[in-house]
């Protein structure tokens, strides 16, 4: 996708010479103060391409202002934010998108009396393209795509059906071939398990399987449902109180002692 590059930006250099090669995002020391409460506290993660990384913690671990620091929704008091090896500190939430960042919220933000199929096209302005354009004279490549994308998550069937008629679990799925028309470098995932009912879970991990293998999407996701997140990433980092207290596999996160204590409320 289209970068939004500054070739002025002279962090830029520094920041890139200063990045892991496989670190599609990475934070350096967030920290993000709500008065006199520290919400994020000195907070490194990386997400490599390819990954699928979790994170969690307890209620109001500060996992929702971390997303909000990387998404540029929230200005970090300290820290930095790099995307693809750019510092993107500072810089206003639709740049951050522009350059490269999806995020996917817990309510859906489709529009319900346009069709699905023009729900997807027009997503796909955030990879660039032009909105008037794309509705008038949608690009047959980019309709293959919608199509292809809904065919990916089992709604094929339903391009040319109001939106607004669907549930709220096929809904999160359009929203998420919405995310993928993008084509994000990163896809953060807010609660993707949250409201959808038993039955359509494996569905969902099974979804996000595919785009992380096919379509190499790299997700970071905050999620409260733990057999889900267990399942699906590669690797789980965990705040409690602002910190990070621990990071690993599944496995090694299920058999972390800090961890047990934080959702115990023992530290
Ligand atoms: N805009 C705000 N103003 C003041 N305090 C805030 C604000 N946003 C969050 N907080 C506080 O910061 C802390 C972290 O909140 P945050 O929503 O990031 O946690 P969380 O881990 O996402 O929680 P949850 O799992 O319940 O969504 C909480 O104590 C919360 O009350």
């Amino acid at each position: 996708m289209s970068k939004a590059t500054d070739p002025t930006d002279a962090a830029e250099t520094e920041a890139t010479a200063r990045s892991d090669d496989r670190a599609v995002l990475r934070t350096d020391g967030v920290t993000k103060r709500f008065g006199g409460l520290t919400a994020v506290d000195d907070v490194n993660v990386t997400v490599n391409e390819g990954e699928i990384v979790g994170l969690i913690g307890p209620n109001g671990a500060g996992k929702s202002t971390l997303f909000n620091c990387i998404t540029g929704t929230l200005q970090a008091d300290e820290g930095s934010v790099y995307l693809q090896g750019q510092d993107v500190t500072g810089w206003p939430e639709y740049k951050i998108a522009r350059a490269g960042l999806g995020r996917m919220f817990q309510e859906t933000r489709i529009f319900g009396d346009m069709t699905v199929e023009k729900n997807l096209l027009l997503a796909a302005q955030e990879g660039g393209s032009e909105v008037s354009s794309l509705l008038r004279r949608p690009d047959e490549s980019l309709q293959a795509r919608a199509q292809e994308l809904l065919e990916y998550v089992d709604l094929g069937g339903l391009a040319k059906t109001r939106a607004g008629r669907l549930s709220f679990g096929q809904q999160k799925l359009i929203e998420f071939a919405m995310e993928l028309m993008a084509e994000p470098d990163v896809l953060l995932m807010d609660e993707p398990a949250g409201g959808i009912n038993p039955s359509m879970l494996e569905n969902l991990i099974e979804y996000i399987r595919t785009a992380n293998e096919d379509e190499e999407a790299t997700i970071f996701l905050i999620e409260h449902n733990m057999d889900f997140v267990m399942e699906i990433a590669d690797r789980i980092y965990v705040l409690a109180h602002g910190e990070r207290i621990a990071e690993g596999t599944p496995e090694e996160i299920q058999n972390d002692q800090r961890v047990l204590d934080a959702y115990l409320g023992r530290e």
